[in-house]
């Protein structure tokens, strides 16, 4: 719209502080869209880096009014309009690194669609080349792990300072441990925010499974119990989990483990899911309570499956208001904003369950590094406004030239 002159001069001086500049253009700007379907010989020897990156350069040129007026002008035909601008619009390049899994859930076509109307272009980051002759990128998306991928980020980050990287792979790591994502909960004191927000007491099984029905004696950790391993890694054998009824069952499973204590909840799950500062949350079903008397009555570990996948909505349920009354709003803003910062990190999900009889306990029992915003309403706007929100407020921390 900007650029092609939708915005009047008059509305933009409306808002104050636009600079009017003048321009000279020959037709609307527009992002020009090639849609391609060749071999992958033919995409190899044709759509090599240099061609890609010329096509994206080319474009923010123009935007910025680095092509001048002037050049225009030379050209012949032109005519001059005036056009009054907050800023220079630039396309904005998100390069992009994850399984096919992800990129099947997360790059919809409706996200592409929106965010090239905004000026914003994902680009699939090719493993096999360097990083480097790929870009520049003004902002890397990855959910990827692996020592050498955390060093080709590291050592891109270090050579391109205005890229953002979303998010270092140091401050991601911190969530592939069960117990280390929680700590910071834990250390946490949200007092005056309508609720009281704790992790479930839980202890780490390292080795030799036979002294843990000593162990958690010891620990006095009461049953029944959950069993997470200890590692979260994006393998499916990373989210089987067992709930136990006794300890002594639990010499069955394999170490390395986290068993947490089971908190009655009502059956419902409140998915937080964060973008930078934008929060969203969803309900979706969960297990249900254990009674004091069915766990004097069952004896063993189970296996349970994934329960509060996509498909366990509980949003359009008439729900008891209270096991469905969603979290107070100052509450989850806190909790966002103290992770953001103590975990370093933009894009995460905190799974939050509030303990069945009370109003405001509750209690966070995982936190994910982008999980499926797909799945999240509206994920579209939300993501493509923080992306420019991220690159224009770099932009604005620039020194003046
Ligand atoms: N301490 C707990 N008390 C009660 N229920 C729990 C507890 N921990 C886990 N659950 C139940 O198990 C489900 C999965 O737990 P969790 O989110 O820790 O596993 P996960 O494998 O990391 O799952 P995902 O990645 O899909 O979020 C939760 O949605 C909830 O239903
Ligand atoms: O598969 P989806 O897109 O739904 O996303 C899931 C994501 O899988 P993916 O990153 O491989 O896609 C999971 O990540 P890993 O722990 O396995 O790394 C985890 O974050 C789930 O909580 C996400 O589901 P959600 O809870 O948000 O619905
Ligand atoms: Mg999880």
């Amino acid at each position: 719209m900007r650029i092609n002159g939708e915005i009047t001069p008059q509305e933009e001086e409306e808002k104050g502080e636009a600079k009017t500049v003048r321009l000279s253009i020959q037709q609307p700007r527009k992002l020009v869209v090639v849609g391609y379907a060749l071999t992958s010989k033919k995409k190899k020897s044709f759509l090599q880096p240099k061609l890609e990156v010329l096509a994206r350069v080319f474009w923010a040129m123009r935007i910025n009014g680095e092509i001048t007026p002037q050049e225009e002008e030379e050209k012949g035909e032109a005519k001059t309009v005036r056009l009054s601008i907050q800023q220079p619009r630039k396309l904005v390049v998100v390069g992009y690194a994850l399984t096919s899994k992800k990129k099947k859930s997360f790059l919809q076509p409706k996200l592409e669609v929106l965010a090239r109307n905004k000026g914003i272009l994902f680009v699939a980051i090719d493993l096999n080349r360097p990083l480097s002759d790929q870009g520049p990128f003004d902002v890397i998306l990855h959910k990827l792990s692996g020592k050498d991928w955390c060093e080709v980020i590291e050592d891109y980050q270090q050579k391109h300072l205005e890229a953002i990287v979303l998010d270092p792979p140091d401050a991601i790591q911190h969530l592939h441990n069960r117990q280390s994502m929680l700590q910071d909960v834990a250390d946490l004191d949200l007092s005056d925010c309508q609720g009281k927000v704790c992790v479930p007491r839980q202890m780490v099984v390292n080795k030799d499974p036979s002294s843990i029905p000593r162990e958690v004696t010891k620990a006095g950790l009461k049953l029944p119990l959950v069993a997470k391993p200890l590692v979260v890694d994006g393998t499916a054998k990373s989210h089987e989990l067992f709930l136990a009824y006794d300890e002594f069952s639990l010499s069955e499973l394999e170490p390395p483990l986290v068993l947490q204590e089971f908190v009655n909840h009502g059956g419902v799950l409140f998915k937080i899911y964060v973008v930078g500062e934008a929060i969203k949350v969803v309900r979706r079903f969960s297990l249900p309570n254990i009674s004091k008397c069915e766990l004097a009555k069952v004896a063993g570990v189970f296996r349970f499956p994934r329960v509060s996948s996509a498909a366990s909505s509980a949003d359009d349920v008439d729900l008891d208001p209270s096991v469905g009354e969603l979290p107070p709003r100052p509450l989850l803003e806190r909790l966002a904003r103290e992770l953001r910062h103590r975990l370093g990190l933009r894009l995460f999900n905190i799974d939050m369950i509030r303990e069945h009889g009370t109003q405001d306990v509750f209690y966070v029992i995982d936190i994910n590094y982008f999980p499926g915003y797909g799945k999240m309403p509206d994920y579209e706007h939300t993501f493509t406004d923080f992306l420019l929100g991220l690159v224009q407020s770099k932009y604005k921390k620039r020194p003046a030239k």
